[in-house]
């Protein structure tokens, strides 16, 4: 018999990543103490995410994508890499509703205790009665050694209730990443007002959004371009923007522009600490004030800019979308397409170098890492990612080049492309 899926009975399925970056999805099903197999399928249970010996534990932070519901998200991923969980392992988890369902899954965590030490639980408790209704998800094994998900209530002065106890049972794994369903409202801005209210949330919270909104708000809305070719230069970190588009400014006269742009910069910091939802919002704003920047200087001059939208959404997705290159939404998905109310620039090239050559860029400029570009060296899958999501862009896509060859050549072969797409300058 085929696994229990979680299309045929309105369940919620969980998705964790598993050994390989694997997906293990599963679901739960019947309740009850008696241990037995729900509906006789005998599917594979999703073992692999239980220590043994030890204890496993589960919890979501429920809600649409909110800046309420992603700063307890990330308020709960940080004390989860701390204290008494040091010695566990503490993966992403993903509640979503039926495959092919547009909702955004809620995003929780699955943590795995090796040792399965009381500590933990009873600490985890004290963690989650802080955060309001949050309930704990307790798996165990049945005397048939199959696995069982007790949720709990915690309730003040340290009393809990079970509110289910359910056989946790494989699930197939949905066509699409279950986090696909929530890139539009979480992570890819596709207009203004999208990212904007995001930002306007926060601004109780983080002081620099007013800032930054004031700055949005000053520029003028659906901008559009000059009579001179706007060309941005894409790609990871070390492959070459800086040098590519210093020398085309050179070359062609232009102006340099950068997303984000340089009016923002102060408040960077502050909302790369913040989470996906915010973070992004933040970086999608920057591309409408570079928006603004662009209409007014391609009226006088050529414009290269250093990073703009396809970056924004690049980076976002591939985020979010845990695992394998595989797992990214499919060509054409509505993800990858431009937003219709942000200023499109004429050509979009994507710089490319190998993986060492990157590396071998990065040592040689010597420069203090940043946590995303730690990641990048470390998580080989993540670079593929980025870059797989450059390349599905549409309207306008990214127009690939080598960049590995001297910088004189890669510039010749940019100089060449501008000339062909944009004509004589
Ligand atoms: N064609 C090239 N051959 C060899 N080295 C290069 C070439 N182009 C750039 N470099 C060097 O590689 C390093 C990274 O280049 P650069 O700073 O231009 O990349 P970047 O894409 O702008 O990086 P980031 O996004 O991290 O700012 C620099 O030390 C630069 O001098
Ligand atoms: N338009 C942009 C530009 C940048 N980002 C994010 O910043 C990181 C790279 O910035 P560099 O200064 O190192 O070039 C990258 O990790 C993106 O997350 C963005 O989102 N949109």
């Amino acid at each position: 018999a085929p696994p229990a899926g979680c299309s045929a009975q309105a369940r919620p399925c969980f998705a964790v990543e598993g050994p390989g970056s694997d997906l293990v999805c599963f679901t739960v099903s019947g309740s009850g103490g008696a241990a037995r197999d729900p509906g006789g399928s005998g599917s594979p249970e999703p073992r692999c995410f239980v220590p043994a010996p030890g204890r496993c534990y589960s919890l979501c932070v429920p809600a649409a994508p909110s800046v309420p519901a992603a700063r307890l998200h990330r308020r709960l991923q940080q004390a989860l890499r701390q204290g008494p969980f040091g010695s566990c392992r503490v993966l992403g988890l993903l509640r979503y509703s039926a495959p092919g369902a547009q909702a955004a899954p809620e995003k929780g965590f699955l943590i795995q205790d090796p040792q399965g030490s009381p500590e933990t639980e009873r600490a985890l408790e004290e963690l989650l009665r802080g955060q309001g209704e949050l309930p704990l998800g307790v798996y165990e094994a049945g005397e048939r050694g199959e696995l069982w998900q007790c949720l709990w209530a915690l309730r003040g002065a340290g009393g809990r209730e079970l509110l289910r106890r359910a056989r946790v049972v494989a699930a197939e794994e949905p066509p699409l990443h279950p986090a696909v369903a929530g890139l539009r409202h979480a992570a890819v801005f596709h207009s203004l007002e999208a990212a904007r209210s995001v930002v306007e949330q926060c601004t109780s919270l983080i002081p620099e959004a007013t800032a930054v909104l004031d700055l949005v708000d000053k520029c003028p809305k659906h901008s559009k371009k000059g009579d001179f070719p706007v060309i941005v230069i894409e790609g990871l970190d070390a492959t070459g923007k800086t040098t590519v588009t210093q020398s085309v400014k050179d070359s062609l006269n232009a102006l340099l522009l950068r997303s984000p742009p340089a009016c923002v910069s102060p408040w960077r910091k502050t909302f790369d600490d913040e989470p996906t939802l915010i973070r992004r919002a933040f970086y999608a704003l920057g591309n409408y004030i570079v928006a603004s920047e662009i209409a007014k200087a391609s009226t006088e001059s050529p414009v290269v800019v250093d990073r703009y939208w396809h970056s924004t959404a690049a980076y976002a997705i591939a985020t979010e979308i845990s695992g394998k290159v595989q797992n990214l939404p499919p060509t054409h998905h509505e993800v990858y397409q431009w937003p219709e109310d942000l200023l499109k620039p004429d050509l979009v090239l994507l710089l490319t170098v190998s993986p060492e050559e990157r590396i071998r860029r990065l040592q040689g400029r010597g420069l203090e890492k940043t946590e995303e570009e730690t990641e990048l060296e470390a998580n080989s899958l993540f670079r593929q990612k980025v870059e797989e999501s450059y390349k599905r862009m549409e309207n306008p896509g990214c127009q690939e080049v080598d960049a590995s060859p001297s910088r004189e050549e890669v510039l010749m072969t940019v100089l060449h492309l501008i000339k062909k797409h944009c004509g004589s300058l």
